[in-house]
C-alpha cells in the first residue's frame, strides 16, 4: 500500500466546510464527503496504469485503501473532481479526448454498497461518462434449435453497421465451428462463479446443465460500437433482464410444432442423443413461459424462415420506414488542457484557466448531467457536452 501524499494531510486535518471544496495540488484532488475525504489522482500503486483513489477518514484520523472497481481511467496530467450527489464524484481529466473526458467515481451506489457487503471491504467503483444512449437492446429467446441463431445471423449479415451480438459466457464446450468470444466466451464454471460474484454479469442462468451469463462489458462494448445490442438468451436471462435497469425490447421465438424443432435439433447435428432429449424435454417448459409469462413484449413463429425473418425486421423497424439509427445531435467540441469545474444545477461548467483574450464564453464548456443512466460496473451514459456558447444561443432562441 502506497503512502498518503504527505501534503494532503496537513490540510486535511484542518478539515473542509462542505462537500464542493476541492484542493489540488500536483495532480491530485481531494473532495469531501461526510467525514471522508477522497482523494483522487497520480498512479494506482496496485494498478500503475489506472488513476489512484485513497481516502482519508477524519474521525479516526486514518487513511483507507478501498477496493477500486469497474473500469479504470488511465492516469493524466491533471484533473478537477466535483460531488454530483451523495452517491458519486464527476471527475474531468485534462487534455483529453472527449472520449475519455468525463468518469464517474461511485462511492455509494447500488453496486457500491452490494460489494462492500459480499467483499466485507471499503469499496469505490470507476465509470465511464459517456454521450447520448444507444438505441434499447433485442433480448431474443426460444427454445433450443427453434432458428434464433439463424435469424439473427440473418440480421447481422444484412445490417452489419447497426447491430452487434452480446456474447455470452459459457460454461459448455464448444461445438466445431465455434469460436472463443465470437460466438461465446468459452470459460470454466468456478472462473465464472467468480465473476458473477464480482457483480461482473448483467444476468445469468443456469440452461440444459452448463451455466451461461450475460456481461455488463457484452453489452457495453456493443453500444460504445454504436450499434443496437442483441442478447440470444434463455427465458430466466430475459425475466432477470426485465427485472434490471436495462431497457429493452422482448422477443420470444416458438416453432410450429415439437416434431419440427426435433427434426432442426437433429439436422443440426451439434448434440450427442443425450443432449438433444434434454433441450427437446426443457423447451415444452420454455415454449410455455413464454407464451405465459408476460415477459415477451412480441411472439414470433418460425415456420417459414423468410416468412419469420420479415416479421423480425418489421418489429424493428426494419421494413423500409427507418434506414439508419439517429445519430446524436451533440457536436464535437474543444476541450480545455487545464481547467476548473463548478456545478450549477445539473449542469458542470467547466472553465478554462488559459482562455483566449476577448473569448471569455467560448472557452466555457457545459456539461449536462441532468438525465444520466446506468453506472459501474459498466458506462454512465446521458451526457451531453457543448460550448457555453452554444448554451447561450438556444436561450436567446428560447427568449425570441
Ligand atoms: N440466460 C442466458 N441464457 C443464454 C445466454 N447465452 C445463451 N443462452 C441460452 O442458452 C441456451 C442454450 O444455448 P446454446 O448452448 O448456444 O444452444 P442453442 O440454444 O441450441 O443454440 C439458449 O436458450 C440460449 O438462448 C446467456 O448469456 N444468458
Ligand atoms: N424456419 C426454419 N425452417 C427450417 N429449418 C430452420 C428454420 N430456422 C432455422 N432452421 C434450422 O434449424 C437449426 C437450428 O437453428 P438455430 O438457429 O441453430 O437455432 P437456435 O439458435 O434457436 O438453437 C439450424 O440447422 C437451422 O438452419
Amino acid at each position: 500500500m502506497g503512502e498518503a501524499p504527505a501534503f494532503f494531510v496537513d490540510e486535511l486535518q484542518k478539515g473542509y466546510g462542505n462537500g464542493f471544496d476541492i484542493k489540488s495540488k500536483g495532480g491530485e484532488t481531494a473532495i469531501l464527503l461526510g467525514n471522508r475525504t477522497y482523494v483522487i489522482g497520480g498512479a494506482c500503486e496496485e494498478s500503475p496504469l489506472s488513476i489512484g483513489v485513497q481516502i482519508f477518514d477524519q474521525s479516526t484520523g486514518e487513511w483507507i485503501y478501498p477496493t477500486v472497481l469497474g473500469t479504470k481511467p488511465k492516469p493524466c496530467k491533471g484533473l478537477s473532481a466535483v460531488l454530483l450527489s451523495e452517491d458519486r464524484i464527476l471527475i474531468t481529466k485534462n487534455g483529453s479526448t472527449p472520449d475519455d473526458f468525463a468518469w464517474f467515481l461511485e462511492v455509494d451506489t447500488q453496486y457500491v454498497r452490494q460489494q462492500k457487503k459480499i467483499l466485507g471491504t471499503d469499496v469505490v467503483a470507476w465509470s465511464k461518462g459517456v454521450r447520448g444512449y444507444p438505441e434499447k437492446p433485442v433480448v431474443i429467446s426460444g427454445p433450443s434449435g427453434v432458428g434464433k441463431g439463424t435469424l439473427i445471423s440473418m440480421l447481422m449479415k444484412e445490417y452489419p453497421s447497426m447491430f452487434g451480438f452480446s456474447v455470452s459466457h459459457t460454461t459448455r464446450a464448444p461445438r466445431a465451428m465455434e469460436k472463443d468470444g465470437v460466438h461465446y466466451h468459452f470459460i470454466e464454471r468456478s472462473a465464472m462463479e467468480k465473476e458473477i460474484e464480482d457483480g461482473k454479469f448483467l444476468e445469468f442462468a443456469s440452461v440444459h446443465g452448463n451455466l451461461y451469463g450475460t456481461s455488463v462489458e457484452a453489452v457495453e462494448v456493443v453500444a460504445d460500437d454504436g450499434k443496437r445490442c442483441i442478447l440470444d438468451i434463455d427465458v430466466q436471462g430475459a425475466r432477470s433482464v426485465r427485472a434490471s435497469s436495462l431497457e429493452a425490447i422482448f422477443i420470444f421465438v416458438c416453432p410450429p410444432s415439437m416434431e419440427e424443432l426435433e427434426k432442426r435439433l437433429r439436422a443440426r447435428g451439434t448434440e450427442t442423443e443425450e443432449q438433444v432429449l434434454k433441450r427437446l424435454r426443457n423447451a415444452k417448459a420454455e415454449i410455455e413461459q413464454g407464451q405465459s409469462s408476460g415477459i415477451f413484449d412480441h411472439m414470433l413463429y418460425n415456420d417459414n424462415l423468410e416468412e419469420c425473418y420479415k416479421s423480425l425486421k418489421k418489429l424493428l423497424g426494419l421494413d423500409g420506414t427507418v434506414t439508419a439509427p439517429p445519430k446524436s445531435s451533440s457536436k464535437v467540441v474543444d476541450l480545455p488542457m487545464d481547467h476548473s469545474v463548478a456545478k450549477i444545477d445539473h449542469r458542470i461548467i467547466i472553465n478554462s484557466k488559459t482562455p483566449e483574450l476577448g473569448k471569455a464564453s467560448t472557452n466555457m464548456i457545459v456539461l449536462d448531467v441532468s438525465s444520466l443512466k446506468g453506472g459501474a460496473p459498466g458506462r454512465t451514459r446521458g451526457l451531453d457536452i457543448y460550448t457555453m456558447d452554444s448554451f447561450l444561443d438556444g436561450l436567446a432562441g428560447i427568449n425570441h
